[in-house]
């Protein structure tokens, strides 16, 4: 019996066309903790993220709180389950607490009013995220890294317990990589929320996951703490390029360093010419 509130997948498969996306993918993630989920380009971290979210059907694979995706309806998985998919304009012209505020949709009818509560519920989340003078900005004006945030801040105002981002750190720069990562990190572990997020920056998963898997051509290769997981033979099999690991003195992953061998350089066709 697995621990609740955990995310449990059991064999997850995926098949588009004649491709196997995904092959009988196994994991568990325990409550308040951060899962970053690795792997090259065209690996399935999307495709999975979709799958243990909902988004794609899991055929009884996935479960959540004891429960299977498939056994909840919408607005109840809603309530447990926000995404934060990569970020795309909004094609609204809504501003930062309009975008916050949908996150209320799943606790509301369509007929219900806006209560004083869920105003206050709305500014908490705006300021946990740290935008309370962005609150009436444009949404499409914000930078990347505000977006993130106030995705984020969607999330918490829909009282998920389980939040899936997909690359939630892509575009943004150094400062806002870290600030977003530290707030999801402890979003977990202070108030027990489940993280799992696609992340291609190896360092920055080191540093803020509790656990990692790493994926390649849809397999689990490995998962499992970050010190077990990121090993130079692993990852030099997975990524076809020389690597190497540093470890502090708790044997904690302190640097990931790769090393691009000379044969990687290529050599432009003949057809390109000079100008
Ligand atoms: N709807 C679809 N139809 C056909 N093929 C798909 C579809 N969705 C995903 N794929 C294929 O599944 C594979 C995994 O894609 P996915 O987006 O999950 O990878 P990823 O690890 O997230 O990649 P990236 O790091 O490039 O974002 C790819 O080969 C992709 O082309």
């Amino acid at each position: 019996m697995s621990n609740p509130c955990s995310l449990v997948a059991n064999n997850v498969n995926l098949k588009i066309g004649q491709q196997q996306i995904l092959s009988d993918v196994c994991l568990n993630v325990g409550s308040g903790k951060v899962m970053g989920v690795l792997g090259p380009n065209g690996a399935g971290k999307t495709s999975l993220l979709k799958m243990l979210s909902g988004q794609v059907a899991s055929h009884h694979s996935v479960s959540w709180d004891n429960k299977t995706l498939t056994d909840y309806d919408p607005m109840s998985l809603a309530k447990q389950i926000a995404v934060v998919n990569q970020l795309n304009e909004s094609v609204f012209a809504l501003d930062l607490y309009q975008i916050v505020r949908m996150g209320l949709l799943p606790h509301k009818s369509l007929l219900s009013r806006q209560t004083p509560e869920d105003d206050k519920s709305i500014s908490d989340a705006i300021s946990r995220v740290g935008l309370d003078n962005k609150v009436h900005q444009s949404f499409n004006s914000l930078s990347g890294g505000e977006q993130q945030r106030g995705l984020i801040a969607r999330a918490l105002v829909q009282k998920a317990a389980l939040i899936v981002l997909d690359e939630p750190v892509n575009h943004l720069d150094i400062y806002y990589q870290h600030q977003v990562l530290k707030l999801l990190r402890s979003l977990a572990h202070k108030l027990n929320i489940t993280v799992v997020m696609s992340l291609h920056d190896l360092n920055l998963a080191a540093n803020y996951c509790d656990h990692l898997c790493l994926l390649d051509q849809g397999e689990m290769v490995a998962q499992g703490p970050p010190e077990q997981v990121l090993t130079s033979q692993r990852l030099e099999q997975v990524f076809k390029i020389p690597c190497q690991i540093r470890h502090d003195t708790n044997n904690a992953v302190f640097r990931v360093d790769f090393y691009p061998p000379d044969e990687l350089e290529i050599d432009l066709p003949q057809s390109i010419e000079k100008p």
